[in-house]
């Protein structure tokens, strides 16, 4: 009753006189919640956004949403109004989790996200950090090779041994080593993304703490804070062991993500400007091992399964590895520029299935008009890029995986470009863009280079299952089984 009194109340205080975006019909305190019930919340926002249009209002619970679905719009939230829409909104998850939402995903908009965000452009992911990593990198992928050859023309679970990979190229040029908790970190991440979705019922009733409680999602919550802090605590610890090791002369250490986070501890050295804590700290590693684990590892999955659907796409993608570095006899970093029909296949899969469909959801700081549009203060506001970027308006066949629509196009990744947006725009915009794609580009050229593949059991690509699972990143429902068919006797030193 008093979740009813306060909806109704609220909404008329707050939209009655307004001329808000249309939207679908509601039921009293739950408003649209029904239309979500979905196990593939884009794909039912697109079918909504066909009826009510590109800009649509859906109120889920107590949270006022808006829905984004045209590049138009897009381009009116994440340029011309970027300032307005640039914070997010909180959920419990980032408050329980991720450190009060200290991470840089969830920081809301003001000088502490600023000083983050100065962080990675000058510390985290400068072009040269980036290519300090590249030994491993290589290592890393050269292993995942190795171990493929081994199944000597069975089948591979690769969506397994690609995730495993990214992610221990991840523990180290983040922690330094492979995090000895890794797996039990993966599984944790897992589940977080899938909660992140935002879309559980505690957080579209936010003054109901006691749904938290009653649903369980708080305890759960509690629960997974406390399994990943204590592999947090567990690498910062080691960090400063090593460190206070190397002071005392026993070995030199190499400089890694968290040493670099570390320098900033309490305002240390030379850094007084920027002060993390060391709850800020581990909100950060959070992200990285996160956010740039889940996305770079589900579009490498994405890009095998629409080649392997496609053969004609995987032969021209193998066809131009081998000419590069045939007469190397392996990948080599150095020349991944010249791979243009490969980053064109790289661009498409991002194109149909971005690795954040929804993008990362925004607040709306204070009232704003869009197009004679009232957008309400504190309206969620969720971007459909996944839409947009499967929208006729823009694209010719938009359902076709065709890399060639890339080729000689000027559209590229900086989010200038409305109609595709897999790393966001404006102020907000993905700041691991380079780092993430160096990762997919790279383990594409190695599994392409080394292997031809086919399907298991005498299985036909159209019979491929392509069913999602749904949350901050959508992944493939069913793990990607392939049979590798070495292309050269490999290794031959
Ligand atoms: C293929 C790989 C990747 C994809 C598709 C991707 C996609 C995205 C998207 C869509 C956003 C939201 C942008 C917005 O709200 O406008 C985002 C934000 C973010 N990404 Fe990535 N990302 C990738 C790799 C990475 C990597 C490797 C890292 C770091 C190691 C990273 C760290 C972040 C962070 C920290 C944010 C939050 C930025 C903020 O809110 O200020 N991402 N990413």
């Amino acid at each position: 009753m008093i979740v009813a009194l306060k909806i109704g109340k609220g909404f008329k205080k707050n939209h009655s006189n307004q001329n808000i975006p249309p939207g679908p019909w509601k039921l009293p305190i739950i408003g649209n919640i029904p239309h979500l019930l979905t196990s593939t919340p884009h794909r039912k926002l697109r079918d909504l956004a066909r009826i009510y249009g590109p800009l649509m209002h859906l109120q889920l619970g107590e949270v006022f949403t808006i829905i984004v679905s045209s590049a138009e719009y897009a381009k009116e939230v994440m340029k011309t109004h970027d300032v307005i829409f640039a914070s997010r909104p909180l959920i419990l998850l980032s408050e329980i989790v991720i450190y009060n939402s200290t991470d840089i995903v969830f920081s809301p908009y003001g000088d502490y996200w600023r000083q983050l965000r100065k962080i990675c452009a000058l510390e985290l992911f400068t072009p040269k950090r980036i290519n300090s990593f590249q030994p491993i990198r290589e290592e890393v992928f050269t292993n995942l090779i190795k171990m493929i050859a081994l199944e000597k023309e069975s089948p591979v679970n690769l969506t397994e041994a690609i995730r495993s990979a990214i992610y221990t190229i991840i523990s180290r040029s983040a922690f330094g080593m492979k995090c000895k908790d890794q797996e039990e970190f993966i599984s944790l991440v897992k589940e977080v993304v899938v909660i992140a979705g935002g879309f559980d019922i505690g957080d579209l009733f936010p003054s109901a703490r006691w749904l938290q409680v009653l649903t369980g999602m708080r305890p759960k919550l509690e629960r997974l804070h406390r399994k990943i802090d204590r592999i947090h605590e567990n690498i910062i610890n080691e960090h400063k062991e090593l460190k206070s090791k190397a002071k005392e002369g026993q070995g030199g250490v190499k400089e890694d993500l968290v040493d670099v986070l570390l320098k900033f501890e309490d305002g240390n050295g030379n850094n007084q400007d920027i002060c993390l804590t060391k709850d800020n700290i581990k909100a950060i590693i959070h992200d990285i091992f996160g956010a740039g684990g889940e996305t770079s590892a589900t579009t490498i999955d994405w890009a095998m399964t629409e080649m392997v659907k496609d053969p004609r796409v995987m032969k021209k993608a193998q066809a131009e590895v081998r000419q590069v570095f045939n007469e190397k006899k392996s990948v080599d970093e150095i020349y991944i520029n010249e791979l243009k029909y490969l980053k064109s296949v790289v661009k498409e899969t991002l194109r149909i299935h971005p690795a954040a469909p929804l993008l990362l959801p925004r607040e709306c700081r204070h009232v704003c008009e869009i197009n004679g549009y009232d957008i309400p203060a504190k309206s969620k506001v969720i971007i459909n890029a996944w839409a947009i970027g499967r929208d006729p308006k823009y694209w010719t066949e938009p359902e076709r995986f065709y890399p060639e629509r890339f080729i000689d196009s000027s559209i590229d990744y900086k989010g200038n470009n409305f109609e595709y947006i897999p790393f966001g725009a404006g102020r907000r915009i993905c700041p691991g863009s380079t780092l993430g794609l160096v990762h997919v580009e790279l383990a594409l050229a190695f599994l392409l280079y080394h292997f031809d593949w086919k399907l298991p059991n005498g299985m036909k690509s159209e019979d491929l299952d392509m069913a999602e699972i749904f949350g901050v990143t959508v992944r493939r429902k069913q793990d990607l089984y392939l049979i590798p068919i070495a292309y050269s006797p490999l290794f031959v030193t």
